[in-house]
């Protein structure tokens, strides 16, 4: 079942379209991720769906319900979004209280302090947020993002401007929330966060979706870029020799020395091809290391290469 799915949804200002013809979806209880460059469209798509404006033309549906009908579902999404506006005298258990109240929840005020708890925010529960740092109201925005328990939650930006150990303790709590079946819906310019919380992964650039996939999918894509490097035992210059041209018929850049060697492949099935090889050859292997390409790499090479969705 789908959490989120759009159909051709698109966004134009006066002439310039800055979401075209969108179409989208997102596996309910998933950890989505959303990237693209500034000005890429991403806002735009998220406001469109979450109702802040209305689509030019185009469909969506949200929890099961049409975008039209999103009053509907309004009360089972939270958002936290880039930049959060708080009431600079009230405190952080105050602002809770406060949206508790517009939500019609019937939380204690233990339960609210227990989700300010959660966001690390225990020590700051009766201070007013105009002493907050930038990273303290990313913290409360989140407390309140999560305080209606929401099936779909928005996160743009999570972390940042947070510091290294409450990245760490957000990285946990959005875990914990997906794990009790929240979908999230996460933008970031963190490529290494996104890599390591989200199952699924869109890159929009200029209103489209350039690629998106697993990460296993989107590596594919990019196998060209896998490198391989390997320790073996230490063979002499006649050796190294035969090996550089027998290897360089199913490697490339063979790059061979003394005691180790490395080059690309392709694709992964070259890995048993160069082992059988080795063993072949009666070559002792100490250590084997594929490094595959990163989000950053597939993501920096995006301009070069024209895959699409
Ligand atoms: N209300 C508006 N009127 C006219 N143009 C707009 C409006 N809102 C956004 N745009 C334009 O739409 C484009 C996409 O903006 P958007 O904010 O959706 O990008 P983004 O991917 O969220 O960028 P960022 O990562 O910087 O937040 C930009 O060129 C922006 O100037």
């Amino acid at each position: 079942m789908k959490a989120i799915s759009t159909w051709d949804l698109t966004k134009r200002y006066g002439n310039k379209t800055v979401v075209n013809n969108l179409n989208l979806e997102i596996e309910k209880g998933s950890i989505f991720g959303f990237l693209g460059k500034n000005g890429a469209g991403k806002s735009t798509f998220i406001n469109m769906i979450t109702g802040l404006t209305r689509p030019t033309s185009g469909s969506f549906e949200i929890l099961g319900e049409e975008g039209n009908s999103l009053k509907k579902v309004r009360h089972r999404i939270g958002v936290l979004p880039d930049y959060s506006t708080f009431y600079e005298t009230y405190t952080a258990l105050d602002h809770l209280k406060y949206y508790s109240k517009i939500l019609r929840l019937s939380l204690t005020t233990q339960e609210l302090k227990d989700i300010l708890k959660k966001v690390e925010l225990e020590d700051a529960i009766n201070l007013k947020t105009k002493n907050f740092s930038f990273g303290m109201k990313k913290k409360l925005g989140l407390a309140q993002a999560l305080i209606n328990k929401p099936d779909l939650l928005f996160l743009d930006e999570p972390t940042s401007g947070v510091d290294a150990n409450s990245i760490l303790n957000i990285h946990s709590l959005i875990r914990e929330v997906s794990a009790q079946g929240t979908t999230i819906f996460l933008t970031s310019h963190n490529l290494d966060e996104v890599e390591k919380l989200c199952d699924d992964i869109a890159i929009m650039n200029k209103g489209i979706i350039q690629i998106k996939g697993n990460m296993q999918q989107l590596r594919k894509q990019y196998q060209d870029n896998i490198s391989v490097y390997i320790k073996h035992e230490s063979i002499s210059e006649t050796k190294q020799s035969k090996l550089r041209n027998d290897m360089g018929l199913f490697v490339k850049n063979v790059n061979i020395a003394a005691d180790h060697s490395e080059f690309h492949i392709e694709d992964e099935s070259a890995i048993p091809k160069i082992n059988n090889y080795l063993v072949s050859e009666n070559i002792s292997v100490y250590r084997l290391e594929v490094e595959e390409p990163s989000l950053e790499e597939i993501f920096l090479n995006l301009g070069e290469k024209k895959h699409s969705a």
